[in-house]
């Protein structure tokens, strides 16, 4: 697979230290983390809170480890803050990612989210855009993509759950109403099996907008318990509800073989948050690491 068209394999820094969840990882340190993901096999990376911003010395601890920056998140703030915060924001992140040689900036709106929030159930609570705030977010996110565009970049709308675009229906809303050339898709495995989507129903559906990929799996046995027991997000994720690729229910086969037809070209990020304690963080990085390739060749 991925014969001819330019993919690259890059794992987030957030099995090591989790920037939702500081307390997780707080003890490994930066290099560590760095060290590990080359060691395990991986060319690039995510930004996480423990990497300096300073982009000469970033780049240089990466380049000693032969690796890239993928890409970083940005949290918008389309429905509940003027535009012009968020822009002010989103032009120092997108010029930091721009230096560090990225392509595609994250991006994932936080108006009302309830993802930070430890104590709030997930499913009974995650937010519903009213007409007026899906009026602020698709306006403000084509505002966000000629920023981008400016540096010869593109904004990649990560849909997450507890947020207002979680579910299929909001997916292909904010699709439908956005300009391709303006907004593409962050497709990411585990938010949507997490969900209860048709995970490969939305990679098929919006396929031509997909333009980065998170690769995470899902224990369903503790999406069971999160949902039946009302817990949050976060403790969904204390608990271990997300994995690596091939460790959990996820078949990624088919998510690899619909990707290679369609000739995607782009960085898959392995990206599973868990607590480091439990979970070690290299060990996982190399199961994930020999998984993808047996599976697609990458
Ligand atoms: O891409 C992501 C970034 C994290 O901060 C987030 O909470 C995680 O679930 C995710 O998919
Ligand atoms: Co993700």
């Amino acid at each position: 697979m991925f014969n001819n068209h330019h993919v690259k394999l890059a794992i987030a820094p957030i099995g090591w230290t989790n920037d939702d969840l500081p307390e997780l990882g707080g003890e490994v340190t930066f290099e560590q983390c760095i060290s590990e993901m080359a060691l395990a096999g991986f060319s690039g990376s995510e930004v996480g809170n423990k990497y300096p911003r300073k982009t000469e010395i970033l780049k240089k601890a990466l380049s000693l480890r032969g690796l890239e920056i993928a890409s970083a998140w940005f949290s918008t703030f389309l429905t509940s803050k003027p535009f012009e915060e968020t822009a002010k924001a989103f032009i120092e992140h997108r010029d930091f990612l721009h230096e560090m040689g990225a392509k595609v900036i994250v991006v994932s709106e936080q108006g009302n989210s309830i993802q930070g929030k430890m104590e709030v159930p997930l499913f009974e609570n995650k937010p519903v855009f009213t007409e007026e705030e899906w009026a602020g977010l698709l306006d403000g996110l084509e505002r966000l993509g000629d920023l981008a565009a400016e540096k010869n970049m593109r904004i990649v709308y990560h849909h997450h759950m507890g947020t207002g675009i979680q579910t299929t229906e909001e997916i292909d809303r904010l699709m439908k109403e956005t300009d391709p050339e303006k907004v593409s898709l962050l497709y990411d495995t585990g938010h949507l099996v997490f969900s209860g989507e048709d995970f490969l129903h939305v990679l098929n559906t919006h396929m031509n907008r997909i333009h980065h990929v998170h690769l995470k799996d899902v224990r369903i046995d503790v999406a069971n318990k999160v949902r039946e027991g009302k817990l949050s997000f976060l403790q969904a994720v204390k608990d271990g509800v997300f994995t690596v690729p091939g460790d959990g229910v996820i078949d990624f086969k088919p998510v690899f073989e619909a990707l290679d037809a369609a000739r995607y070209e782009g960085w898959f990020v392995v990206e599973a948050e868990q607590d480091p304690a439990l979970a070690n963080p290299f060990e996982y990085a190399l199961k994930a690491r020999q998984y993808i390739r047996e599976i697609s060749g990458v």
